[in-house]
């Protein structure tokens, strides 16, 4: 029987060390990744007063004034970096069936700190996947080291879970090293506002939509209106909220490498019921988790077979996540 709702997974035993403990985590993880493609994790050692700093700083930037918001704006369309406003993308538009705008707005910054005289970080692809980040250090000056000390420790939690997710998939604990010591993933902090007007029909605080890259850690708040995943029988069930945890799914990466073993599942965050809608701001930390650009993502050994062939050619992180964020764009302006 497949999972239907999304479990939590302790991950103490494998700090703990021994083969023994990160086994046992392993083996809930995998399975956790081929049933439903999500887990709530706990025993995670994210500092909880760093992940409250966090909040503290994110509620403060989106407090301000819009026009000091726009300030750090988005630089361009090909740069998922800076501010979007309120109801200006909408996740839906990748699928083929995109709804209204999502109601919320977010701030996003990619890899800071990067080596201005190392080509690897400056030419050709580079370039846009190590886009400098838009702080706002005029008007909220407390935010970047905050946010840059939580990048860290989702890099690092995400680098843990990598290792964990080459055990579940036997291969040497290892293997995802190399990979991903360069990364080029994206922290994401989004604020769904209190819903004062009713949304649009089929508008949400987020449309359905799967992620793009090899995880996502997202922490949410217990407010109305959250997160909710599609599980194998195709019913929208409830992400759990556990205090002090993460959530953590693969996206479409992790599934192309995986053969489709592991499944990157459609989730979406529903609006508030009416009656708590005025007083349901929630705001969510997000960390895509996205390896080097030129890690190839070519069928993993243990994921193919005589019977189970490769299903999909090799192609590097960079340029998937380039073919996903077009069509994402292309889909956009077709709607709009
Ligand atoms: O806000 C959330 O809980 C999840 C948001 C999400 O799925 C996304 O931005 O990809
Ligand atoms: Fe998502």
């Amino acid at each position: 029987m497949p999972l239907e709702n999304v479990p939590v997974i302790d991950l103490s035993d494998y700090y703990l060390g021994t083969p023994e403990g990160k086994a046992r985590v392993a083996a809930e993880i995998g399975r956790a990744c081929r049933d439903i493609g999500f887990m709530v994790i706990t025993g995670h050692g994210v500092p909880a007063d760093l992940v409250s700093d966090t909040y503290d700083v994110s509620r403060r930037f989106f407090d301000l004034p819009e026009p000091l918001k726009r300030k750090v704006g988005q630089p361009s369309p090909d740069q998922v970096r800076g501010y979007s406003g309120l109801a200006e993308e909408g996740l839906s538009y990748s699928l083929d069936d995109p709804t209204p705008p999502d109601l919320k707005e977010s701030f996003s910054v990619g890899p800071f700190d990067v080596p201005a005289d190392d080509p690897y970080f400056t030419e050709g692809v580079a370039a846009v996947h190590f886009a400098p980040n838009p702080w706002p250090d005029d008007d909220l000056p407390e935010l970047r080291p905050v946010w840059q000390a939580y990048f860290t420790a989702q890099e690092q939690l995400a680098a843990d879970l990598m290792r964990l997710f080459a055990l579940a998939l036997d291969l040497p604990e290892s293997f995802f090293d190399d990979k991903i010591d360069r990364h080029i993933s994206m922290f994401r902090v989004l604020n769904y506002p209190s819903q004062a007007e009713e949304p649009l029909p089929g508008q949400m605080r987020a449309g359905a939509h799967s992620d793009y890259g090899s995880l996502t850690i997202v922490r949410q708040e217990d407010r109305p209106g959250g997160l909710q995943v599609r599980n194998k029988l195709g019913e929208w069930v409830d992400v759990p909220f556990i205090p002090g945890s993460f959530v953590v799914n693969i996206g479409d990466l992790m599934m192309q490498w995986t053969n489709d073993t592991w499944i990157s599942t459609m989730h979406r965050v529903v609006n508030p019921p009416r009656d708590k809608a005025g007083d349901s701001r929630r705001i969510s930390l997000v960390f895509f988790h996205q390896p080097n650009y030129d890690a190839m993502v070519t069928c993993l050994d243990s994921c193919q077979s005589p019977e189970h062939p490769p299903k999909y050619a090799p192609v590097s992180s960079g340029d998937h996540l380039y073919m996903k964020f077009t069509k994402q764009t292309a889909q956009g302006r077709d709607a709009a």
